[in-house]
């Protein structure tokens, strides 16, 4: 793995991807690197974000990173450990804003293996010089895929936490993000981009759909 201080940073994107959770009802293994079509889907993950980011910064526990490097050993990783693990992703989702000087990140979890990069390239073109920008999916706002000011996302993250709430969609109001209408969603993402894999039941309806 080379060092990821090495790459030129040029375009003020990064992509994080949290990972840090206990995978509960995926029932003994971490889904992070579960196999879809003989690949971890945090690979995966990784393959939809490099194209369209100068670095990417992966949040875990400590004691996830050995098997992380190992799955994403094609790629050039920053690790942003959590300092408090098991402490929810909003604390993660800090700790991986704190691991880059980007202006724009772009976030992800480590369980969406089918977001395309061309979505992700859209919703940081989209973002514009706003605090962050989220898609509409189903009628709802949802936290992932999204884009967010790399600084504006701590101070939301820190407000979050100091009101006792540990939920990504409270940091993305804290935030004030924008939402990407859902027909512009549509065009974009593509049907599958939005599942996700929390059980094996899931992982194998997701690996039906590719
Ligand atoms: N750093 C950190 N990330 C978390 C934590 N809990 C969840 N996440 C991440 O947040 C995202 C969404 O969480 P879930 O889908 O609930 O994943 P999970 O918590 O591993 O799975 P369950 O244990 O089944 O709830 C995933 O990318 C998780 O890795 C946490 O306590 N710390
Ligand atoms: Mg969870």
């Amino acid at each position: 793995m080379e060092d990821a201080s090495r790459r030129t940073l040029d375009s003020g994107r990064a992509g994080v991807i949290l990972a840090g959770g206990r995978s509960r009802r995926f029932e003994g293994t971490d889904k992070a690197t579960a196999l879809i079509d003989g690949e971890p889907m945090i690979h995966r993950v990784a393959s939809a974000l490099d194209p369209v980011v100068d670095e990417l910064v992966v949040n875990c526990r400590a004691d996830q990173r050995a098997s992380f490097a190992e799955a994403l050993s094609a790629f050039e990783v920053r690790f942003a450990e959590d300092d408090c693990p098991g402490c929810g992703p909003v604390f993660g989702l800090r700790t991986a804003l704190l691991g880059t000087t980007a202006e724009y990140v772009a976030v992800l979890p480590c369980d969406m293996p089918l977001v395309p990069s061309v979505f992700l390239d859209h919703l940081f073109g989209r973002v514009g010089g706003r605090p962050g920008l989220v898609p509409c999916h189903d009628g709802v706002r949802c936290p992932f895929p999204s884009v967010v000011h790399r600084r504006a996302g701590i101070v939301a993250c820190t407000e979050t936490i100091r009101a006792g709430s540990n939920r990504l969609t409270d940091v993305l109001s804290t935030l004030e993000a924008a939402t990407l209408a859902e027909r512009e969603v549509c065009a974009h993402a593509g049907v599958r981009a939005f599942h996700n894999v929390n059980t094996r039941d899931e992982l194998r309806a997701v690996a039906a759909r590719l």
